[in-house]
């Protein structure tokens, strides 16, 4: 097995998890945390927002935009400001949103939507038609550029263990990050370098989401779930549309993996256990993938989480 160290663009630690492990391993598996909550903004969507607005400089373009439920705004404010360009973000009126400070800090300009985040979306994509600006929505024209980006977190993983988990648990949104790791590891495996794609394990909350309840339903492709209740804990999880559920539906039935909805008070639960066990702060949606555990034979796990704490 042999990765190249260059192909590697963030190289976020992967922890060993000794408690977890006691809690949760059977026979001799190990069990690992790729923790997002080191990147600049505190979540793995920086991976994606930099290479966007690499992309959109490449391409000429000043301004950017995106819908946002709270982490990809922020990113994407960030890394805009970082080079002079524009970051035109557009947040769902209701949302209480956590993460407001950051985009303001960040100099983002905010358009409010009476809507869901899809509307956020939608409105967003329809912006950057008619305004010529660089789209860097999930699901949009540039959504290979997510896939490219999350990719990364394949090769680092590969990287330091030397050879591919048995499985890789993720959260799912939009299914974007899911199906970009996915992408890595095949790629590394048609290179030659690793031998086995790991199954992949796609994590939700129990509150709907397209990707993960029509996976579970046996569907071929992602329908919309209709009805959604967001909570401040769900929310980087709840989705009416999957924008890249389609795609992970595919890694999800190509992987042999699988699929759970957890609880809120489940994932605050798991959140409380990272912090008081393995003293790592991570959100209550990226920690329901510790639920993943449960079902897991032996091997090696590899649990990713995609933010830090950053809740009031
Ligand atoms: N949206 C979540 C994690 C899931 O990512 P997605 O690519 O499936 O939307 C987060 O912000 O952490």
């Amino acid at each position: 097995m042999l990765v190249r160290q260059e192909l590697s663009y963030y190289r976020t630690p992967l922890l060993r998890l000794p408690s977890l492990e006691r809690l949760f391993a059977r026979g001799d598996s190990k069990i690992y945390a790729k923790y997002e909550g080191v990147n600049p903004t505190g979540t793995h969507k920086d991976r994606a927002a930099a290479l966007h607005v690499q992309r959109a400089l490449e391409g000429g373009f000043r301004v950017l935009t995106a819908g946002t439920c709270g982490n990809f705004g922020v990113s994407l404010a960030y890394y805009s400001r970082m080079v002079g360009a524009k970051a035109v973000i557009f947040v769902p009126r209701r949302y209480t949103l956590e993460r407001m400070a950051d985009l303001r800090r960040y100099g983002a300009q905010l358009v409010f939507v009476d809507g869901s985040y899809e509307d956020a979306v939608e409105k967003s994509v329809r912006a950057a038609s008619d305004n010529g600006w660089y789209d860097a929505n999930p699901g949009s024209s540039n959504t290979s550029v997510n896939f490219e980006a999350y990719s990364a977190l394949a090769y680092e993983i590969a990287w330091e263990l030397g050879d591919p988990p048995t499985t890789v648990a993720l959260p799912v949104g939009n299914g974007t990050t899911l199906a970009g790791v996915h992408m890595g590891f095949k790629r590394l495996k048609d290179l030659g370098y690793i031998e086995s794609v790991p199954r992949m394990i796609g994590v939700t909350t129990v509150h709907g989401n397209s990707a993960i309840d029509s996976f579970l339903s046996g569907r071929d492709s992602a329908v919309p779930t209709p009805s959604v209740k967001e909570t401040k804990y769900n929310e980087p999880l709840v989705s009416m549309i999957s924008f890249d559920g389609d795609a992970a539906l595919r890694a999800l039935r190509e992987s042999g993996g699988g699929a759970l909805r957890v609880p809120d008070r489940v994932m605050l639960g798991h959140s409380r256990l990272l912090r008081e066990l393995e003293g790592i702060d991570v959100l209550p949606a990226s920690a329901s993938v510790v639920e993943a555990l449960r079902s897991l034979d032996g091997g090696t796990h590899v649990l990713v989480f995609t933010s830090r704490w950053h809740l009031p």
